[in-house]
């Protein structure tokens, strides 16, 4: 598959982004493959800890004004940018596809949905109130301000490699901070791309920077924990990580939100509508082929409807098309790399080791390319089975059964992690019970694709804490002061 033919070439750059800056020059370059074809498509300068250092300066240099721009105007850049990703969609998308292998149609999906938290933020930004409040001494008065926490440092994953980074920054701009992102190295191209529109759109020099690390990863990453200049992370990736990057942080006292695995359950209920539940499992269980935190990850189907269930389901995926993410059939792509690969196949030969059936039997494509995999149905799959416990992130659909709604509500709440989870039933009983006993930051009910600018993503547990996006996101970027006003006069 050669290069995507663009609209606009200078989309696709060659360094980082600093202080208003491209920086190409590094001793060390690292390459960035498409992993449909396996081809070098870029080699990028490999930063180390003095260029993460110049960018942590920038960024804290350009704090002390931008944090003092009013509301409306940081709404202006922000709603200028979301005009920006939407005008160069198809550009985006493409980029986003020759990178990170998911299908065209996902990746201008992405594309869009990551514009929209910037057209969202640009809304917020003006509405980020205080409150009036009587202490109890009657001589005082206090009110409270929310200020911008200050520079933040924001540490991205691979798998949405546009709006993982949109999600972070546009709250953080609108709140006034300024940001220092850390893209993943396999996906640095969409996030080069999001630097230039952030420059057109015409926020301040060192307001946005964007360093590039595959081998200095650690020593970025530890930079950015322990600089007092950096005033909060912001983490979007797996547990241990975040366990590190808290533990890095904490010399330093600094605010954060992570947003780490999960392992949801998709409950289904005999009551459900067969047909649309199956679809939506689908959509949910085989979006970015099972890469993405909130895919269903068990799916629970109550046993008088499993073998329908299953065998629907099979019949759909059978269906899809696995190509190369431009390829204009594409329904699915590739996945990220051969180690994703390996932990799909861990976990069906496992599961199928404990007793486990086969429905799709899937599998490598490797006619097609080393990434390429095509997706598992298993039935009967044990308790015991590792992918009860541990997140697959691929396209390994588990179908398990229950009986009632306290033992599947039990199953589902078994596990360390507690970010999304699916309940699908036709009893608003049911739905709200279950809904309320399980032990996730989000329920989506009868749906499968719940994600919006609108809602506040986030988890529980060792999923994390802090909310991103909705009219709670840019508080994780804010700081409230308490001035309080004393030796007033007696009351008139
Ligand atoms: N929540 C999500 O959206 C999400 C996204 C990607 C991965 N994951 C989870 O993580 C698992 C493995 O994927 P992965 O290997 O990409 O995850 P990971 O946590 O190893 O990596 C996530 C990001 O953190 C970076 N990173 C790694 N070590 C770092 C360090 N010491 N300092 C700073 N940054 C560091 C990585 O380069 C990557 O960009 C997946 O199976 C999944 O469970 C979750
Ligand atoms: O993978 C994590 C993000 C998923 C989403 O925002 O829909």
């Amino acid at each position: 598959m050669p290069r995507p033919i663009l609209q606009r070439e200078e989309l696709i750059r060659d360094g980082a982004y600093i202080n208003g800056q491209w920086i190409r020059e590094a001793s060390e370059y690292f390459e960035v493959i498409d992993p449909a074809s396996n081809e070098v498509i870029a080699k990028l300068p490999d930063q180390n800890v003095s260029a993460v250092n110049d960018a942590i300066d920038a960024a804290y240099d350009s704090f002390q004004s931008y944090k003092n721009t009013t509301p409306r105007q940081r709404a202006t850049w922000l709603r200028k940018l979301h005009s920006l990703m939407i005008e160069n969609a198809q550009d985006l998308g493409q980029i986003l596809t020759w990178e990170n292998g998911k299908a065209l149609s996902d990746a201008v999906g992405e594309i869009r949905y990551g514009a929209s938290y910037f057209e969202w933020y640009a809304e917020e930004a003006p509405r980020a109130y205080g409150a009036v409040i009587q202490p109890g001494n009657s001589s005082n008065r206090a009110f409270t301000l929310k200020q911008p926490v200050g520079v933040c440092g924001l540490i991205c994953p691979w798998n949405f490699p546009s709006a993982m980074i949109t999600r972070k920054a546009a709250a953080a701009l609108a709140a006034g901070c300024t940001v220092v992102v850390r893209p993943d190295a396999q996906t640095p191209l969409s996030a080069l791309a999001l630097a230039l529109l952030v420059e057109e759109a015409g926020f301040p020099k060192g307001a946005f920077n964007l360093v590039l690390a595959d081998k200095h990863t650690p020593e970025v990453g530890l930079a950015l924990c322990e600089s007092p200049k950096v005033r909060k992370i912001s983490f979007t990736g797996s547990t241990n990580i975040g366990k590190l990057l808290m533990r890095q942080s904490s010399s330093t006292m600094k605010k954060l939100s992570f947003e780490l695995g999960g392992n949801a359950p998709f409950i289904v209920f005999e009551d459900a509508d067969l047909e649309h539940a199956v679809d939506q499992a689908i959509a949910s269980k085989f979006r970015g082929l099972g890469q993405t935190c909130v895919c269903a990850n068990r799916v629970y189907v109550q046993d008088s409807i499993v073998e329908k269930f299953a065998n629907l389901m099979a019949d759909k995926v059978r269906k899809f098309v696995i190509g190369h993410g431009l390829n204009e059939d594409t329904t699915h792509g590739c996945m990220i790399n051969s180690k994703a690969i390996l932990k799909v196949e861990e976990h069906k030969r496992d599961a199928i080791e404990k007793g486990a059936k086969v429905v799709l039997e899937g599998g490598p494509l490797k006619e097609l390319g080393p990434h390429f995999y095509s997706p598992v149905i298993l039935t009967d799959v044990p308790q015991s089975a590792k992918v009860s416990k541990e997140e697959t992130f691929g396209p390994l659909c588990p179908i398990f059964s229950f009986k009632t709604a306290e033992e599947v509500v039990s199953y589902a709440n078994d596990t360390n992690v507690g970010l999304g989870s699916y309940v699908f039933s036709r009893d608003i009983n049911t739905i709200y019970t279950v809904s309320e006993a399980l032990e996730t930051g989000m329920v989506s009910c009868n749906t499968g694709l719940f994600t919006d600018s609108a809602i506040p993503f986030g988890g529980v547990k060792e999923s994390g804490f802090g909310r991103e996006g909705s009219l709670y996101g840019i508080d994780d970027y804010m700081v409230i002061k308490v001035i309080t006003i004393g030796g007033l006069p007696k009351k008139i």
